[in-house]
């Protein structure tokens, strides 16, 4: 089939590049010209595992396009997906300008039957706005002949798992108008999903309000059992016990089941934030507050300090003449996203109390520094207290802490006597829970963990003393990352100093991202 995707993001590039891997032909539509430019010349945007080889190839097979040009967007398919972002307004309601601007411009070129499908995570009642932004469009050009059906056909994958998640669907929903272009709609929806249901079908077909609905509902699920997690894992913290068992020893219950139950620093990322926000809202606009949600979010703002305060405890409130080294920069592993990344917050309050930090990431250390810049505009002197080291070992010499926010695979397993000896303290706070509380014990190194019954955080009365373990050699980090290919490409690229990088890239950071621009970009940029 021939498919147009309006916007060439996260979800509208793997949309795309999936579509076309499965034999479609995909023109892949984006108004930032730098971003297609990047890609017909050959590169990546984005950092997704496996995206670009599947670009690539169907690239090169003629099924994969990429342009600016809207006109011959609309011409190329009688299928349009809008993949624009949706990012929160100033209430924290989904911000709709951009998947209407999309809108606009379908109805502004189209010439026959379209069946246009909002991908973007949009509130319940979006597709009867895109209807009727289109009907304008028409109406404009007396053209109010031509017929049109809106679908909703919310996106349910996950960054750094992207590809799989839509290659093999949990379901595809598909929410579809009650009437014969609903019918049309579905009818072409289904030919473009059939390769998906080979083995079992895993399309949920209902009316476009509940499909709407449906994906803040998931969001929302998801946001509250790591909110749950996070509140018990500071309850364990005081009364001495760890929620690593804690979750096991629930997620075995199968109505429990064992995903997305980790504790950490907060849940960050483009989408449980945001949507956990909008949907409030729409409840708020409704006269229904939604009383759990709220808490959710509560709860995570909160998380977001719960690190920090393990280092007031430890340090106090000034840090002048300390260094943090940080492990992760990115919301999670697998991606360079910045969005919302707990780093964020934290590296910018240990900058604030005066510390100095030493970061890494494999891959989004070019995307924090942006992101940084954009926080610190009102104090870009303090981003030259900020470097970006190649390799994770260089990031804790002589460092009083050891900092660790993104769970990417090379930091699982360091050695740890490498790491007790290269520190000025050895002191590691582990955001992800990656230790164990009992070898680093061992390793004389002191941990605090979110949730691991953190003993210094005890009343001395209440501390048990660990049980230690032998731990035999652990591999070292370094050995570890050189499987990985994207930890090898970071490894050669030259140590970054964040106030270098100063940035005509917070501009570009609110385009990459849909961020709001904010005032003092030009400040940050000349620092
Ligand atoms: N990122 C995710 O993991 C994920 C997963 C599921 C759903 N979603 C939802 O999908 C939507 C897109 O998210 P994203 O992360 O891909 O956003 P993104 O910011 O990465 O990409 C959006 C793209 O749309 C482009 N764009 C804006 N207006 C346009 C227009 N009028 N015409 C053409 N292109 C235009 C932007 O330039 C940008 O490249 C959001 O609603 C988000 O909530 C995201
Ligand atoms: O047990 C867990 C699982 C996740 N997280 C955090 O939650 C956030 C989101 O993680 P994840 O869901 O893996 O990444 P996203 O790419 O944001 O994907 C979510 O948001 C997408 C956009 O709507 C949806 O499509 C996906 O289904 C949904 O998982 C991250 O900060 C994680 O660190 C935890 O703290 N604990």
């Amino acid at each position: 089939m021939n498919v147009t995707i309006v916007g060439t993001g996260y979800v509208g590039l793997v949309t795309g590049a999936c579509l076309a891997e499965l034999g479609n032909n995909v023109f892949c539509l984006d108004v930032d010209q730098a971003k297609i430019g990047l890609l017909n010349a050959g590169g990546m945007p984005i950092h997704e595992p496996g995206l670009q080889e599947i670009i690539q190839r169907n690239v090169e097979e003629g099924r994969l396009t990429f342009s600016t040009d809207a006109a011959a967007s609309v011409a190329f398919a009688d299928l349009h997906f809008i993949a624009v972002g949706t990012p929160p307004d100033e209430d924290g309601s989904a911000d709709l300008k951009y998947v209407l601007a999309a809108a606009r411009q379908i109805g502004r070129h189209m010439e026959g039957f379209k069946v246009i499908v909002d991908k973007s995570t949009v509130p319940v009642g979006t597709a009867e706005k895109v209807a009727a932004v289109v009907r304008e469009e028409l109406a404009q050009r007396r053209r109010d002949d031509i017929a049109f059906s809106v679908a909703s056909n919310p996106e349910f994958l996950k960054e750094g798992a992207a590809i799989d998640d839509f290659m093999r669907p949990d379901r595809i929903v598909l929410g579809v108008e009650d009437d014969e272009r609903g019918e049309r709609a579905l009818a072409m929806l289904r030919e473009l999903y059939r390769p998906f249901n080979r083995n079992h079908e895993r399309t949920r077909v209902m009316d476009v309000r509940s499909a709407e609905f449906t994906k803040y509902a998931a969001n929302a699920m998801l946001a509250t059992r790591i909110s749950f997690m996070n509140e018990l894992a500071n309850l364990a913290d005081r009364v001495g016990a760890d929620i690593e068992l804690v979750r096991q020893g629930i997620g075995s219950d199968p109505r429990i089941g064992y995903s997305f139950l980790y504790a950490g620093t907060g849940y960050g990322g483009s989408c449980f934030p945001k949507d956990v926000d909008a949907l409030c809202r729409t409840a708020q606009e409704h006269g229904l507050p939604l009383q759990v949600l709220d808490a959710v979010q509560r709860v995570n703002h909160a998380q977001k300090q719960v690190l920090l305060e393990k280092v007031w405890h430890q340090f106090g409130k000034r840090l002048a003449g300390r260094t943090f080294a940080v492990w992760g920069l990115a919301f999670k592993p697998g991606t360079d996203d910045m969005r919302e990344a707990p780093s964020r917050s934290i590296i910018r309050a240990l900058l604030q109390a005066g510390a100095r930090v030493r970061a890494h990431d494999p891959v989004a250390q070019e995307q924090a520094a942006r992101a940084l810049a954009l926080d610190l505009q009102d104090q870009p002197q303090l981003l030259a207290n900020v470097t970006f080291v190649a390799k994770p070992m260089d990031a804790v010499a002589d460092a009083d802490a050891l900092v660790v926010l993104t769970e990417w695979k090379n930091y699982k397993s360091p050695n740890l006597r490498a790491l007790r000896e290269a520190m000025r303290s050895p002191l590691v706070l582990d955001g992800r829970n990656l230790y164990e509380p009992h070898a680093m014990a061992a390793a004389g190194i002191t941990y605090m963990g979110i949730g691991r019954s953190n003993l210094a955080l005890l009343a001395p009365a209440q501390r048990v003393q660990p049980e230690v373990r032998v731990v035999s050699d652990p591999v070292p980090a370094d050995e570890v990352a050189a499987e990985s290919g994207a930890v090898a490409a970071a490894e050669e690229e030259p140590i970054a100093v964040l106030a270098g990088l100063a940035t005509q890239a917070a501009a570009e950071t609110h385009k990459l991202h849909g961020e709001r621009p904010a005032a003092g970009d030009a400040a940050a940029a000349s620092a």
